[in-house]
């Protein structure tokens, strides 16, 4: 597959055979997309290119895949925002058409009420996805998938680009769960994902794709994560999480106090200078909505916010003024300027520095943003090509990187390292300590309890919209945050 002059994939082979779960593994950029939209008809790959599927031969580019049993759950989930989680499940399949009601919106919602139900989470149907959390948007994709596949006895294939980046541990293992029994009756499945735990687990075999090669398909059960990982990276990546810093600064940054909104009641916590605070819990407990009521303009029923001392409102220009910087979980939606390069995205705080007299100095915006994309290992090393062409952790990078050349006194991280492979993981959460110790004080608010865990210094876990439990620097664990995310009780 080649874009423009560049070639992406380079003699892609790989095959899945009925009830098998395929693993497909490989850094950012490594050309997993790539390979998944060719097989959704997205891309037309270069001549000489055969898919086949259920034995046939199909004619390039693939036209309605779904329509051969084939369905996918893309990295950007392709949902309509403005839509209810039922129209969205509900356009894909076309709904169920009867004479009297061409469009059974109703029965669509009774569907998928049950579906969310076998999936083991509470899904109000008639929700905009608008209004949905990551997690939840996750679901709705899958379950949208599902809806593609129906159940009928046609053969089946689904593919899933990285369905729990966004996912907490429960729903991740629910999602697991079922890509076992989808498999076990026959269907085909292909598994993308940075979580080589889950990818061992839940894989019979895994390829590994370095820079748009396969250079090795292994059974998962004679394979270990760090062989899989030197395979992905070309090195050995070493301790994966360095030595947490203590936090030993008294000066409180960040005070939230009594925040009232949605599911948010009576919230109040802290964050120090120098201190790495996390926020975790299931999904719909709260701590997804409370940076966006802290920064991303959100209004808030009550409370108050300081930053610093200088009390905020929460609108995104107020938090800027205090120094707070959020790092959104959605960067499609709530972080990139789509239609903009690399540079763009990056530059646009900064670009009272490039102007001199009437003229913006682009050399000079591309010079920031060169050395901007290279401290964060953003590949590929070019400013002005779209960010939509950069792969999805490639993007990530971007967005964390603009937040952190600002320099923030608070920085709010929203799920900071989801779609980023393992060892852009490594770096980023290098940098996020970095900022730490240079005297931010960060709020972490992520589902992915070992990261808050081998991250922060404090853990707060939510429940039913208040903080049930806090975890000190020394009680700070794992297993900790999963058993208390369970079980803990409203009252500390
Ligand atoms: N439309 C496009 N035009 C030019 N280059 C593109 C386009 N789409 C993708 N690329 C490039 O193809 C390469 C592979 O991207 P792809 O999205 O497939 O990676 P990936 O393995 O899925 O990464 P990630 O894990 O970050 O999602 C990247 O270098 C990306 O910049």
């Amino acid at each position: 597959m080649t874009f423009g002059s560049v070639q992406v994939l380079h003699g892609v082979d790989l095959s899945i055979a009925h009830g098998e779960i395929h693993g497909l593994v490989g850094e950012n950029g490594s050309g997993k997309s790539t390979f998944v939209k060719i097989l959704g008809g997205i891309h037309t790959p270069d001549s000489g290119s055969e898919v086949h599927l259920h034995d046939s031969a199909m004619p390039l580019p693939l036209r309605d895949p779904q329509q051969h049993g084939l369905a996918i759950v893309h990295q950007d989930l392709a949902l309509v925002e403005s839509m209810s989680v039922a129209d969205n499940t509900g356009i894909s399949t076309g709904y169920e058409r009867r004479l009297a009601a061409p469009i059974g919106s109703r029965r669509e919602a009774a569907v998928v009420r049950t579906l969310a139900e076998q999936f083991g989470i509470d899904l109000d149907p008639n929700r905009l996805v608008g209004m949905l959390s990551p997690a939840e948007r996750t679901v709705v994709a899958i379950l949208r998938a599902l809806r593609q596949l129906g159940d009928g006895d046609q053969r089946k294939v689904i593919i899933l680009d990285e369905p729990t980046a966004a996912l907490p541990r429960g729903e991740s293992l629910r999602l697991l769960e079922l890509l076992r029994t989808m498999a076990s009756n026959g269907t085909a499945v292909l598994y993308i994902s940075h979580h080589m735990n889950e990818v061992l687990s839940v894989c019979d075999r895994v390829s590994v794709l370095r820079n748009g090669r396969i250079v090795a398909t292994r059974e998962s059960s004679s394979s270990t994560e760090s062989e899989i990982v030197e395979l992905m990276l070309g090195y050995e990546l070493g301790e994966f999480y360095p030595d947490k810093p203590q936090s030993s600064n008294d000066v409180v940054r960040l005070d939230v106090k009594e925040l009232t909104h949605g599911t948010v009641s009576n919230l109040s916590f802290h964050a120090r200078r120098g201190e790495i605070v996390g926020v975790t819990g299931l999904t719909g407990m709260g701590q997804d909505e409370i940076p966006y009521l802290l920064a991303g303009g959100r209004t808030r029923l009550s409370g108050e916010v300081t930053v610093d001392g200088n009390v905020t409102n929460g609108a995104p220009r107020s938090a800027k003024v205090c120094g707070m910087q959020l790092v959104p979980g959605n960067r499609q939606r709530d972080a990139l300027w789509l239609g903009g390069s690399a540079s763009e995205n990056l530059t646009l705080p900064f670009l009272k520095n490039f102007w001199r007299g009437l003229r913006l100095r682009r050399s000079t915006e591309h010079e920031f943003s060169g050395q901007a994309l290279r401290d964060f290992g953003v590949r590929p090393l070019r400013p002005s090509l779209e960010i939509t062409k950069f792969s999805g952790g490639n993007q990530q990078k971007v967005v964390m990187a603009r937040a952190l050349r600002q320099k923030p006194g608070v920085l709010l991280l929203h799920e900071p390292t989801q779609g980023v492979d393992v060892g852009a993981k490594k770096e980023i959460l290098n940098v996020v300590r970095q900022a730490a110790a240079d005297g931010a004080a960060i709020v972490v608010f992520s589902s992915d309890a070992e990261e808050v865990a081998q991250l922060c210094n404090r853990v707060h876990i939510m429940r039913y919209g208040s903080i049930s439990a806090t975890l000190s620097e020394s009680e700070v664990s794992e297993d900790r945050i999963l058993s208390l995310s369970q079980h803990s009780s409203v009252s500390k």
